[in-house]
């Protein structure tokens, strides 16, 4: 919607998983926009065989890509720790609880019929091999083009390990998932650069949408909205509104490529009386581990093409 209303002759690619939303936003976008073009894709971003058929869909339907927005994102059956909260809230690490959710949020991951841990697979995985197959479409001389992934503030070092970067054993898959798009990105901008691909990473802050009614129900937030507003004086972070969280995707839209820093995480605030904007901060990042995670998605990448070609040459010799 809002890159809509900044240059209506753009043409987007909505690129969804459940058609029925995605026509229904295509709709809306067509009442407050009726001349936008506006075409719909089937993606599953959690499915390796998904990715690889929108690709080549995506290939047939355009010459080029100029921005790639790698928003979608799982955190399934989050569990808040209650006793955690009220000791933050009485220690002098309580504004950093509210920014972050450290410490507060656990979820259960389980693994997809591609073997992959589901959130990892769907927030970073899915994302990457989508960028591998539309290299041709991304990485074209004489054009730059961009790719922005919507991270978090949740992304945690501490919670992400090399030796497990699907996360299979922690408790965290959610900020482990993050924290691995927030090397990756800073990994592809050294891969990329020169062939014209700039990788950025956002954060929307927190955001009321089906993602945090997940984490409480819809009614409990309205009834604490007062309180979010006033943690919003003191955080910036409580975006709240879908159109406050998206200021960081909009402003990097409008920024040329070569002024972004590529290793900084693009936060979409709110100020107490309700100001929108985007401040950059310093990502957590060692170069030479995103290095480590770029060769391991590459490894991974082989071997889930390998048993993809497998899996289908069974199922043709079956039947
Ligand atoms: N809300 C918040 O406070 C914050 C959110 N974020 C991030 O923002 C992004 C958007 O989340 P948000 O809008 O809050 O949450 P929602 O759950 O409302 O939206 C998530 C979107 O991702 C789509 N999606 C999920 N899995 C897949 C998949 N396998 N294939 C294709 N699409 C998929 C969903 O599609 P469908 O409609 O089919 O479910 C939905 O459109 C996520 O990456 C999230 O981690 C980051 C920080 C804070
Ligand atoms: C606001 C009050 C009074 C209570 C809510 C407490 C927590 C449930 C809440 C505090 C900070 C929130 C938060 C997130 C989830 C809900 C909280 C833990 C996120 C982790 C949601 C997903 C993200 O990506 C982060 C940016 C959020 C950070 C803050």
């Amino acid at each position: 919607e809002r890159l809509l209303t900044e240059d209506s002759t753009l043409h987007l690619c909505l690129a969804c998983r459940n058609m029925q939303r995605a026509e229904a936003a295509r709709s809306a976008l067509l009442t407050s926009h009726p001349d936008a073009h506006v075409q719909l894709l089937h993606l599953d971003v959690g499915s390796v065989q998904s990715v690889l058929s929108a690709a080549q869909e995506v290939k047939t339907r355009y010459s080029k890509v100029d921005f790639l927005y790698l928003n979608a994102g799982i955190m399934p059956n989050p569990q808040v720790d209650i006793n955690a909260f009220f000791k933050g809230l009485f220690s002098r690490n309580v504004v950093n609880m509210f920014a972050t959710g450290e410490g507060l949020l656990t979820q259960q991951d389980r693994i997809n019929s591609d073997g992959l841990q589901e959130v990892f697979a769907t927030n970073l995985f899915g994302h990457f091999l989508l960028i591998r197959e539309l290299e041709p479409l991304l990485c074209q001389a004489g054009h730059s083009s961009r790719v922005v992934w919507t991270s978090s503030s949740n992304a945690r070092r501490s919670a992400f390990s090399m030796e497990d970067m699907q996360h299979r054993n922690g408790t965290e898959p959610y900020s482990s998932s993050k924290y691995a798009s927030d090397m990756l990105s800073v990994a592809l901008n050294r891969h990329k650069n020169s062939q014209g691909l700039f990788s950025s990473v956002i954060c929307p802050g927190l955001v009321m949408t089906n993602l945090t009614y997940g984490i409480l129900p819809s009614f409990f937030w309205t009834l604490i909205m007062p309180i979010m507003w006033l943690v919003r004086i003191f955080t910036n972070t409580f975006t709240l509104t879908p159109y406050n969280g998206a200021e960081a995707l909009h402003r990097l839209f409008l920024q040329s490529p070569e002024s972004l820093d590529p290793r900084a995480k693009y936060h979409s605030l709110t100020s107490g009386l309700g100001t929108n904007y985007t401040q950059p901060r310093q990502m957590d990042i060692d170069e030479e581990m995103s290095e480590v995670l770029y060769s391991k998605l590459i490894e991974l990448e082989k071997d889930v093409r390998r048993k993809l070609v497998m899996k289908n040459s069974d199922k043709n010799t079956r039947g």
